[in-house]
């Protein structure tokens, strides 16, 4: 057995455990403090000295939009290096779950921790937190009057005092990771919707996040551009060593890159395992979810919640 320290920012060793593909060091995490790893083709066990906080811990988290309570007894830990997809019936609440992860939407109750930090509620540190979280908008968000390569570089003008030269190299880079270098000086409107959503993802790359939040990454997107998008997601968190958080209807198409599905439905998470314990389950919110059945116990107006007391 060898000993590691736990580490943040560990990109040492590839490796696989029963439970995860954890890509990097930094996916080991308390819950499983003992893995085993290929070094040179050798198999070799490694046991944390240290445990890690996972990369999103929520605890009876309680959110509340427009005076009625939308999700209720929240508890959720995301792996650090794992990939989470968060799935739900339209009006469920993927969206308010997101906006409590970005500090957006303060919780009525319970809390939210990054990398095993609170969120604060303090502006400034709040805003210092969110450059940890790269998040694709539904709808991409960029700006029309500005080139692709142009869009990438907002973040990294907005936040760093980088020179001119390091973030041309950066945004270069990171249109390369998503496969389009080659479209650095398109606008917008010259871009097909795979490769804007492309543009986007190399955005909320930008400022080299831990945490990655997709929310619905395929809307609007044909098959072909979709399996782009999914598998462009896993590669890049398997090879930057980030953690990611989908939130999806699109459930056959997220499910296969996935480690943790959650389901939310009724006001709670009604399910949190792996994909096939998923596909497994028999609770009746998750059969009427994945079947799509128009009739079970999610009212078809999903937005019918209770009054915040
Ligand atoms: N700003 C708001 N004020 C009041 N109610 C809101 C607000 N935003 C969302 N809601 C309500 O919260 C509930 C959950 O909405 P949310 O957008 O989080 O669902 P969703 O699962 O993301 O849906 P979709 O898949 O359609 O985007 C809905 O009933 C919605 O009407």
């Amino acid at each position: 057995m060898t000993e590691i320290a736990g580490s943040d920012h560990g990109h040492l060793l590839h490796m696989r455990h029963p439970h995860h593909h954890c890509a990097v060091l930094a996916g080991l995490h308390s819950a499983c403090p003992t893995h085993s790893v290929q070094v040179f083709g050798e198999e070799v066990s490694i046991r944390l000295r240290e445990p890690v906080a996972p990369a999103v811990q929520l605890t009876d988290l309680r959110l509340v939009r427009g005076g009625r309570v939308v999700l209720g007894d929240v508890n959720l830990s995301v792996a650090r290096g794992s990939i989470t997809a968060v799935l739900g019936p339209s009006g469920s609440g993927k969206s308010t779950l997101l906006s409590a992860l970005t500090g957006e939407l303060l919780p009525s109750g319970g809390s939210v921790e990054l990398f095993g930090q609170p969120l604060p509620r303090d502006r400034r540190a709040l805003l210092e937190l969110r450059k940890q979280v790269g998040v694709l908008l539904q709808g991409n968000g960029l700006l029309t009057d500005l080139t692709a390569a142009e869009n990438v570089a907002l973040p990294l003008r907005a936040h760093t005092d980088l020179p001119d030269a390091v973030i041309d190299r950066l945004v270069a880079m990171k249109l390369h990771a998503v496969g389009l270098r080659h479209a650095a000086d398109l606008y917008p409107r010259e871009l097909s919707g795979g490769m804007a959503r492309r543009v986007a993802l190399a955005r909320a790359l930008a400022l080299d996040p831990p945490l990655m939040i997709y929310d619905e990454p395929l809307t609007g997107l044909d098959p072909i551009a979709s399996g782009v998008i999914m598998s462009l997601i896993a590669r890049l968190n398997a090879t930057l060593g980030l953690t990611s958080i989908i939130v999806s209807h699109h459930v056959h198409e997220t499910l296969p890159i996935t480690d943790q599905a959650v389901v939310i439905a009724d006001g709670r998470i009604v399910f949190t395992g792996s994909p096939a314990e998923l596909q497994a389950s028999h609770d009746a919110f998750v059969r009427q979810f994945l079947d799509g059945a128009p009739d079970g116990p999610i009212p078809f107006d999903a937005a019918a919640r209770p009054v915040a007391t």
